[in-house]
Protein backbone atom coordinates (compact mmCIF):
# COMPACT_ATOMS: atom_id res chain seq x y z
CA UNK A 1 0.00 0.00 0.00
CA UNK A 2 1.32 3.51 -0.90
CA UNK A 3 2.35 6.01 1.90
CA UNK A 4 -0.86 7.62 3.07
CA UNK A 5 -0.85 11.43 2.12
CA UNK A 6 -2.32 14.23 4.07
CA UNK A 7 -3.92 17.23 1.92
CA UNK A 8 -5.05 20.01 4.76
CA UNK A 9 -7.91 21.85 1.73
CA UNK A 10 -7.56 25.47 2.23
CA UNK A 11 -11.55 26.46 1.54
CA UNK A 12 -11.71 25.55 5.17
CA UNK A 13 -8.55 28.37 6.19
CA UNK A 14 -9.50 32.07 7.13
CA UNK A 15 -8.59 33.33 3.75
CA UNK A 16 -7.94 36.56 5.41
CA UNK A 17 -4.51 35.28 6.25
CA UNK A 18 -3.85 32.52 3.91
CA UNK A 19 -0.06 32.63 3.84
CA UNK A 20 0.11 32.20 7.91
CA UNK A 21 -2.66 29.71 7.43
CA UNK A 22 -0.62 27.84 5.11
CA UNK A 23 2.72 27.83 6.21
CA UNK A 24 1.03 26.62 9.86
CA UNK A 25 0.02 23.45 8.32
CA UNK A 26 3.35 22.85 6.51
CA UNK A 27 4.98 23.11 9.93
CA UNK A 28 2.37 20.68 11.35
CA UNK A 29 3.61 18.10 9.19
CA UNK A 30 1.29 17.60 6.02
CA UNK A 31 1.96 16.81 3.11
CA UNK A 32 0.40 18.83 0.39
CA UNK A 33 -1.94 21.30 -0.12
CA UNK A 34 -5.24 20.95 -1.47
CA UNK A 35 -6.54 24.00 -3.09
CA UNK A 36 -10.47 23.81 -4.02
CA UNK A 37 -11.30 25.82 -7.20
CA UNK A 38 -14.95 26.32 -7.78
CA UNK A 39 -16.47 28.50 -10.72
CA UNK A 40 -20.08 28.96 -9.60
CA UNK A 41 -21.16 26.97 -12.31
CA UNK A 42 -20.11 23.54 -12.25
CA UNK A 43 -20.87 23.86 -8.28
CA UNK A 44 -22.76 26.27 -6.62
CA UNK A 45 -19.94 28.09 -4.63
CA UNK A 46 -16.93 30.51 -6.05
CA UNK A 47 -13.78 30.55 -4.48
CA UNK A 48 -10.74 31.42 -6.28
CA UNK A 49 -8.29 31.41 -9.07
CA UNK A 50 -4.90 31.53 -10.83
CA UNK A 51 -3.62 34.69 -8.89
CA UNK A 52 -3.64 32.94 -5.41
CA UNK A 53 -2.38 29.72 -6.42
CA UNK A 54 0.64 31.68 -8.00
CA UNK A 55 0.87 34.41 -5.06
CA UNK A 56 1.02 30.54 -2.81
CA UNK A 57 3.42 29.21 -5.35
CA UNK A 58 6.00 32.00 -4.54
CA UNK A 59 5.92 30.87 -1.30
CA UNK A 60 5.61 27.66 -0.40
CA UNK A 61 7.76 24.28 -1.91
CA UNK A 62 5.11 21.64 -0.77
CA UNK A 63 2.81 19.81 -3.86
CA UNK A 64 0.09 21.69 -4.38
CA UNK A 65 -2.56 19.82 -5.05
CA UNK A 66 -5.59 22.06 -7.39
CA UNK A 67 -9.18 20.64 -7.75
CA UNK A 68 -10.52 22.19 -10.43
CA UNK A 69 -14.59 22.32 -10.13
CA UNK A 70 -15.27 24.03 -12.79
CA UNK A 71 -16.98 23.46 -16.50
CA UNK A 72 -14.85 23.08 -19.64
CA UNK A 73 -11.56 22.69 -17.71
CA UNK A 74 -9.56 22.81 -20.21
CA UNK A 75 -9.74 26.62 -20.94
CA UNK A 76 -8.41 27.08 -17.56
CA UNK A 77 -5.40 24.63 -17.56
CA UNK A 78 -2.90 26.49 -19.23
CA UNK A 79 -3.31 29.47 -16.63
CA UNK A 80 -2.73 27.20 -13.27
CA UNK A 81 0.26 25.33 -15.29
CA UNK A 82 1.37 29.48 -15.17
CA UNK A 83 0.75 29.44 -12.04
CA UNK A 84 2.97 26.72 -10.52
CA UNK A 85 0.42 23.87 -9.47
CA UNK A 86 1.28 20.59 -9.22
CA UNK A 87 -1.06 18.48 -9.72
CA UNK A 88 -4.06 19.37 -11.66
CA UNK A 89 -7.70 17.04 -11.17
CA UNK A 90 -10.44 17.92 -13.65
CA UNK A 91 -13.71 16.49 -13.04
CA UNK A 92 -15.46 13.52 -15.50
CA UNK A 93 -18.84 15.87 -15.49
CA UNK A 94 -17.21 18.69 -16.24
CA UNK A 95 -16.35 18.38 -19.64
CA UNK A 96 -17.13 15.75 -22.80
CA UNK A 97 -13.31 16.52 -23.82
CA UNK A 98 -11.96 14.84 -20.44
CA UNK A 99 -9.20 12.68 -22.28
CA UNK A 100 -8.28 16.25 -23.97
CA UNK A 101 -8.13 17.82 -20.56
CA UNK A 102 -6.21 15.35 -18.91
CA UNK A 103 -3.58 14.88 -22.12
CA UNK A 104 -3.14 19.02 -21.75
CA UNK A 105 -2.03 18.70 -18.19
CA UNK A 106 0.29 15.98 -18.76
CA UNK A 107 2.03 17.47 -22.12
CA UNK A 108 2.60 20.49 -19.90
CA UNK A 109 4.42 18.27 -17.53
CA UNK A 110 2.14 18.23 -14.49
CA UNK A 111 0.29 14.87 -12.90
CA UNK A 112 -3.31 14.51 -14.39
CA UNK A 113 -5.91 13.82 -11.62
CA UNK A 114 -9.82 12.58 -12.27
CA UNK A 115 -12.42 13.20 -10.06
CA UNK A 116 -15.75 11.67 -9.85
CA UNK A 117 -18.42 13.13 -8.04
CA UNK A 118 -20.92 10.74 -5.91
CA UNK A 119 -22.93 9.66 -8.52
CA UNK A 120 -20.65 8.65 -11.29
CA UNK A 121 -19.94 5.29 -11.86
CA UNK A 122 -16.41 4.84 -11.97
CA UNK A 123 -17.13 2.90 -15.64
CA UNK A 124 -15.45 5.83 -17.90
CA UNK A 125 -12.16 5.39 -15.78
CA UNK A 126 -11.88 2.11 -17.73
CA UNK A 127 -10.47 4.20 -20.68
CA UNK A 128 -8.41 6.38 -19.06
CA UNK A 129 -6.05 4.29 -17.16
CA UNK A 130 -2.91 5.52 -19.00
CA UNK A 131 -3.83 8.81 -18.52
CA UNK A 132 -4.58 9.70 -14.89
CA UNK A 133 -2.21 9.92 -12.16
CA UNK A 134 -4.59 10.61 -9.27
CA UNK A 135 -8.31 9.32 -9.12
CA UNK A 136 -9.97 11.69 -6.65
CA UNK A 137 -13.47 10.17 -5.65
CA UNK A 138 -15.50 12.78 -4.25
CA UNK A 139 -16.98 11.45 -0.97
CA UNK A 140 -19.41 14.71 -0.86
CA UNK A 141 -20.89 16.57 -3.61
CA UNK A 142 -18.99 19.21 -4.23
CA UNK A 143 -19.15 22.73 -3.32
CA UNK A 144 -19.01 23.17 0.23
CA UNK A 145 -16.56 22.05 2.97
CA UNK A 146 -17.69 20.82 6.26
CA UNK A 147 -19.93 17.95 4.94
CA UNK A 148 -20.53 14.20 5.81
CA UNK A 149 -19.00 11.77 3.98
CA UNK A 150 -21.42 9.60 2.00
CA UNK A 151 -20.77 6.25 2.89
CA UNK A 152 -21.47 4.67 -0.59
CA UNK A 153 -18.37 6.42 -1.87
CA UNK A 154 -16.27 4.37 -0.11
CA UNK A 155 -17.28 1.01 -2.18
CA UNK A 156 -16.38 3.27 -5.74
CA UNK A 157 -13.29 4.15 -3.60
CA UNK A 158 -12.65 -0.09 -3.80
CA UNK A 159 -13.67 0.17 -7.10
CA UNK A 160 -11.53 2.48 -8.32
CA UNK A 161 -8.65 0.94 -7.09
CA UNK A 162 -9.52 -2.66 -8.06
CA UNK A 163 -9.87 -1.29 -11.87
CA UNK A 164 -5.82 0.93 -11.54
CA UNK A 165 -4.61 -2.55 -9.77
CA UNK A 166 -6.28 -4.58 -12.59
CA UNK A 167 -4.50 -2.48 -15.56
CA UNK A 168 -1.00 -2.51 -14.05
CA UNK A 169 -1.61 0.99 -12.67
CA UNK A 170 -0.28 0.55 -8.79
CA UNK A 171 1.40 4.12 -8.99
CA UNK A 172 -1.78 5.89 -9.34
CA UNK A 173 -3.34 7.70 -6.45
CA UNK A 174 -6.46 7.52 -4.79
CA UNK A 175 -7.35 10.64 -3.12
CA UNK A 176 -10.62 10.94 -1.13
CA UNK A 177 -12.27 14.31 -0.37
CA UNK A 178 -15.10 15.56 1.86
CA UNK A 179 -15.67 14.31 5.45
CA UNK A 180 -12.38 13.20 5.85
CA UNK A 181 -12.09 13.16 9.86
CA UNK A 182 -10.53 10.96 12.28
CA UNK A 183 -13.43 9.01 12.39
CA UNK A 184 -13.52 8.50 9.00
CA UNK A 185 -9.85 8.01 7.19
CA UNK A 186 -9.23 4.47 8.70
CA UNK A 187 -12.60 3.00 6.46
CA UNK A 188 -11.03 5.56 3.37
CA UNK A 189 -8.08 3.88 3.58
CA UNK A 190 -9.02 -0.18 3.86
CA UNK A 191 -11.06 1.12 0.94
CA UNK A 192 -7.97 1.90 -1.03
CA UNK A 193 -7.53 4.90 -0.70
CA UNK A 194 -3.80 6.63 0.01
CA UNK A 195 -4.35 10.99 -0.57
CA UNK A 196 -6.44 12.26 2.41
CA UNK A 197 -8.40 15.42 1.91
CA UNK A 198 -9.21 16.91 5.09
CA UNK A 199 -10.75 20.77 5.40
CA UNK A 200 -12.62 21.51 8.34
CA UNK A 201 -10.98 18.46 10.32
CA UNK A 202 -7.93 20.55 10.14
CA UNK A 203 -8.31 24.35 9.90
CA UNK A 204 -11.07 24.45 12.73
CA UNK A 205 -9.17 23.06 14.52
CA UNK A 206 -7.11 25.55 17.05
CA UNK A 207 -4.33 22.77 17.25
CA UNK A 208 -3.21 21.85 13.37
CA UNK A 209 0.04 19.83 14.23
CA UNK A 210 -2.64 17.93 17.28
CA UNK A 211 -5.33 17.56 14.10
CA UNK A 212 -2.76 16.30 11.51
CA UNK A 213 -1.29 14.04 14.03
CA UNK A 214 -5.07 12.35 15.08
CA UNK A 215 -5.45 12.13 11.43
CA UNK A 216 -2.28 10.20 11.22
CA UNK A 217 -2.86 8.36 14.32
CA UNK A 218 -6.40 7.34 13.39
CA UNK A 219 -4.67 5.56 9.56
CA UNK A 220 -2.36 3.76 12.51
CA UNK A 221 -5.35 2.09 14.71
O1 LIG B 1 -13.61 19.70 -2.73
C1 LIG B 1 -14.09 20.05 -1.70
C2 LIG B 1 -15.54 20.49 -1.64
O2 LIG B 1 -16.08 20.45 -2.90
C3 LIG B 1 -13.25 20.15 -0.43
O3 LIG B 1 -11.92 19.75 -0.76
C4 LIG B 1 -13.78 19.30 0.70
O4 LIG B 1 -15.12 19.50 0.97
C5 LIG B 1 -12.94 19.46 1.96
O5 LIG B 1 -13.66 19.90 3.05
P1 LIG B 1 -14.05 18.99 4.33
O6 LIG B 1 -12.82 18.16 4.67
O7 LIG B 1 -14.39 19.98 5.37
O8 LIG B 1 -15.19 18.09 3.91
CO1 LIG C 1 -11.44 19.38 -3.04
Amino acid sequence: MKTPVIAPSILSSDFARLKEEVDEVIRAGCDWIHIDVMDGHFVPNLTLGPPIVKALRRHVEATLDVHLMVECPERWIPAFVDAGADILTVHYEATPHVHRALQMIREAGLKAGLALNPGTPPDGLSYLVSDVDLVLVMTVNPGYGGQSLIPSTLAKVAEVRRMLDDAGRQDVHVEVDGGIHAGTIRRARSAGADVFVAGSAVFDELDRAKAIEALRRALDS
